[in-house]
């Protein structure tokens, strides 16, 4: 799969952070959790962010997603400006277990936000369909997600996300709650419907191997106030393995080189802005 980037084929990127600032305020205090953002990312592009605890990752991701105004700076999907949900967009969060709602089946949480939608019913029952073959639950559509494990409910998440057909999916630790191997097969599950449908990604992870294995490129963040700290391009092969690709020599360089970077992010300047006022 081709995945073109906004800065090689000179076409209007997919996602644009430009200058993104967010400062907390409350009583007589405030809280500079973002500072001067920069990034953009192209087209079908599929990116991780990583960064130090606390850093402004949460932050940084309900901005981008229209759940939080930032103080300045601006976030552009497809050459519209993002000032609440954008239409094209779907987030996946960590908690599955509080974003699923326990009285809907499989099939009513995934159809949900399409009737939000205004989506008429075969088109729905289609995509409901069609997400939940691809994420392997077809057969427990009429199943509760209190009846299903951790993993298979964030598997129900991802299918609602991608029921929605969304151009730029954003995903905030998804993984940071289910097993090592349920984590494994979920890391490749992300990567086959990335080349099944080519939205752009952005995947928000503490794991360096996570991000490494996933990626093509890997965002570090610095601690807060969060600026970009470094943009490292993951050059592996398209194909990924668990055992194989982790096992190259290239995979240990980078996964190295993101350590090493966010060492020096926890170094930096200022551990936290925080002001009275
Ligand atoms: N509602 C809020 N009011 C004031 N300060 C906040 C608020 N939410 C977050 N912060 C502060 O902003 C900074 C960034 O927090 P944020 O949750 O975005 O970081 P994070 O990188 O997602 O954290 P973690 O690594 O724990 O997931 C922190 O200093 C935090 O204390």
């Amino acid at each position: 799969m081709t995945t073109p980037s906004s800065t090689d084929n000179g076409n209007a990127p997919m996602l644009d952070v430009a200058g993104l600032q967010k400062i907390y305020r409350g009583e007589g205090r405030s809280v500079e959790a973002v500072r001067d953002l920069t990034f953009t990312l192209g087209d079908g592009e599929l990116a991780c962010l990583v960064g130090p605890s606390g850093c402004g990752k949460t932050t940084l991701l309900k901005c981008i997603a229209g759940l939080m105004q930032p103080t300045s700076g601006a976030v552009t999907l497809a050459g519209s400006p993002v000032t609440g949900p954008p239409p094209d967009m779907a987030v996946v969060f960590q908690e599955y277990g509080r974003s699923l709602f326990p009285w809907l089946t499989v099939r009513g949480n995934v159809e949900l936000p399409l009737k939000e939608k205004k989506l008429p019913k075969d088109k729905r029952g289609r995509l409901v369909g069609e997400a939940l073959e691809a994420v392997g639950l077809a057969d427990f559509a009429d199943s509760y997600p209190w009846q299903l494990s951790g993993g298979m409910q964030q598997r129900v998440a991802i299918a609602r996300a991608i029921a929605y057909e969304p151009r730029v999916l954003l995903m905030d630790e998804p993984f940071a709650a289910v097993d090592a191997q349920t984590r494994a097969d979920l890391e490749d599950l992300i990567r086959s419907l990335w080349k099944r449908f080519g939205m752009t990604i952005l995947f928000v992870t503490h794991d360096i191997d996570e991000a490494v294995y996933l990626g093509q490129r890997v965002l570090v963040l610095s601690s807060s106030p969060t600026v970009i700290q470094d943009d490292i391009t993951v050059d592996l092969s398209d194909e990924r393995d668990q055992l194989v690709t982790r096992g190259e020599r290239r995979f240990t360089e980078l996964r190295a080189k993101v350590y090493e970077e966010i060492q020096n992010a926890k170094r930096g300047p200022v551990a936290a802005s925080v002001s009275g006022e």
